[in-house]
């Protein structure tokens, strides 16, 4: 655990801001007037002040004075007490403005909180801000540029992409990996009875992510997936590791650049090299038992096609592959888990919402077997319920990207270089285009909006961003859907749920300087079989 002495630290950091502050006061430079506005800076620093201040929420601000703040505390705890990204941002836009320009030391950022100015950036400068920005361990098999997310809008990027859509998420090849998902459904359904059964209490993000975990490893590396529970669940642990490292990580880089980023270098290569060795291992597994005529699946037998070079298009490498997989468990798996947890925290907060699902699922598909995937363009209350959760609770909360090319939008300047932090969180939240934006009102998403023209329609959509947009949309929205949807209506249809501890569950957002948005508290409840379940009793479970 590393410890060092914040009270030093903080009294150097305040001594090196006001010296810094006292000694430029006189070089202080208007900025130039066609920069879209920003609010007052300092010279040098820019906004660090501003960014700080808001970074250092309440909870920091209270603790500061205690002496006992300061005995043993670690770095990852401090960081805990930080507030996220989202609402830093979203505090600054709501009082200068919901499109900003800033200047962080010497980095150009511009905050975007505008509906009708993201329209405008997607429409006009979709190609010029399709790069997510540096990459700052190239060689890292999350956080470098093998796999589909970081790969800066070129070549490669056209080609894994179109390798993924046609294989693994596109309509015809979702339909032939329905039997998958059904069977992983049926086990996660099967898993909670047994839990149910005897009377222990289900941690629901833990459940969200073994069922998506297996579901996305079935669909992409078949039966060469682990089936053994641990090491499947090796896999969810390395995600783990790998995200708490990430929040260090982008603490490290934004405050201490190159030097914070070679600080936790080795931490991070060491579940890198981790996790491509248990990714290999998976890989040379298919391989074998391809070559046995087992059957395979079309996603991994594209990739390895285009990794032999029988794919004239593009020759990838085996890390590509090792990449685009940690990146579908950590990124693509984590979400999808993440946003069952919230969808199922607001339910069970909400007994009339559960009650109204479930009345429609039993309307729709009854109690004689599970819901499918196929039963859920009839069921638009339950899609309500995911929409709503994905407005009020984005799992990416703001979009990063970088401008390539000097650009106008909104008829302001904008240089190259230029980071674009769109904060999807607060268009998503913003009273101008929602009504009682901070409620869970899943009906607002059954009101047609049929009447709009097309361009209307398109700008509307720009106020409901969970999956970002653009060229750089997440192309997962689809399956995303599909495996929220079925598992909440699993877990509405088949249980009554009672929270372990207390009456309401805790909606508190996970703090920390990141770039996700978790809840703080795991969501444990007890599940309870609905009595005179016909599900329940074909699976003998009558001496409950
Ligand atoms: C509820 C679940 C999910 C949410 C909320 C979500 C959200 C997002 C967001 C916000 C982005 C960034 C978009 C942007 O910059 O405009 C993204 C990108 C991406 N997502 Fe998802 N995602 C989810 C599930 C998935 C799934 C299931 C997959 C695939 C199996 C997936 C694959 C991707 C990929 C490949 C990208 C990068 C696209 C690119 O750079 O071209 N996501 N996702």
């Amino acid at each position: 655990m590393i410890s060092f002495c914040f009270q030093s630290c903080f009294i150097f950091a305040l001594l090196f801001f006001f010296s810094t502050l006292f000694l430029f006061a006189f070089f202080f430079k208007k900025p130039k007037n066609d920069l879209p506005p920003s609010p007052p800076s300092l010279p040098i620093i820019g906004y660090l002040h501003l960014i700080l201040a808001f970074f250092f929420g309440e909870s920091f601000r209270q603790r500061i004075f205690n002496k006992e703040f300061y005995k043993n505390i670690s770095l990852k705890d401090f960081l805990l007490l930080l507030s996220p990204m989202h609402t830093t941002f979203q505090k600054i836009s709501s009082m200068y403005g919901p499109f900003l320009s800033l200047r962080i030391v010497n980095f150009p950022i511009v905050i975007v909180s505008s509906a009708s100015i993201i329209h405008e950036i997607f429409k006009a400068q979709d190609i010029n801000v399709s790069y997510r920005g540096d990459i700052a361990i190239d060689e890292c098999i999350i956080l470098g540029s093998f796999g589909v997310f970081r790969a800066p809008h070129g070549d490669y990027w056209r080609f894994m992409k179109k390798l993924m859509v046609t294989n693994l998420l596109g309509t015809q090849a979702l339909d032939r990996s329905r039997g998958v998902r059904e069977f992983e459904l049926e086990r996660f359904y099967k898993n909670l009875l047994d839990m149910a059964k005897k009377k222990q209490s289900v941690d629901i993000g833990e459940e969200a992510l073994r069922l998506v975990t297996s579901t996305f490893g079935k669909m992409s590396v078949g039966s060469s997936f682990p089936k053994d529970n641990n090491d499947a669940t090796k896999v969810s642990q390395l995600c783990v590791e790998f995200s708490a490292l990430a929040h260090e990580f982008l603490f490290h880089k934004l405050l201490l650049q190159k030097l914070g980023i070679s600080l936790l270098k080795k931490n991070i290569m060491d579940v890198s090299h981790r996790f491509e060795e248990l990714l290999e291992s998976i890989i040379v597994k298919y391989e074998e038992e391809k070559s046995e005529e087992h059957q395979g699946t079309e996603c991994m037998d594209a990739f390895l096609a285009a990794y032999r070079g029988e794919n004239a298009e593009y020759k990838i490498t085996r890390k590509n592959i090792k990449a685009f997989l940690a990146e579908l468990f950590c990124g693509a798996g984590a979400f999808t888990a993440s946003t069952t947890h919230w969808a199922m925290a607001e339910i069970i907060n909400n007994p009339n919402i559960l009650k109204r699902i479930r009345e429609e699922i039993y309307s729709v598909v009854g109690k004689e077997r599970l819901v499918q995937e196929t039963d859920l363009p009839k069921l638009p209350y339950l899609q309500a319920v995911i929409n709503e959760t994905l407005r009020l609770h984005p799992v990416g909360p703001v979009l990063p990207r970088e401008f390539q090319q000097d650009c106008t939008v909104g008829g302001f300047y904008i240089a190259k270089g230029t980071t674009l932090v769109i904060n999807a969180y607060a268009v998503m939240r913003d009273p101008d285009y929602w009504e009682d934006p901070n409620k869970f009102k899943p009906e607002r998403f059954l009101a047609s909006s049929g009447s709009l023209q097309e361009e209307e329609r398109r700008e509307h959509a720009m106020k409901f961003l969970p999956f970002g947009g653009g060229r750089r949309r997440c192309p997962g929205s689809n399956v995303a859907s599909i495996i929220v949807g079925t598992a909440i209506g699993v877990m509405v249809q088949c249980f009554d749920w009672k929270i372990k501890s207390g009456n309401e569950v805790d909606m508190e957002e996970a703090p920390g300087l990141n770039f996700s948005l978790d809840l703080a508290h795991p969501l444990e409840c007890i599940p309870l079989p609905r009595t005179l379940n016909p599900l329940a009793t074909n699976m003998q479970i009558m001496d409950l």
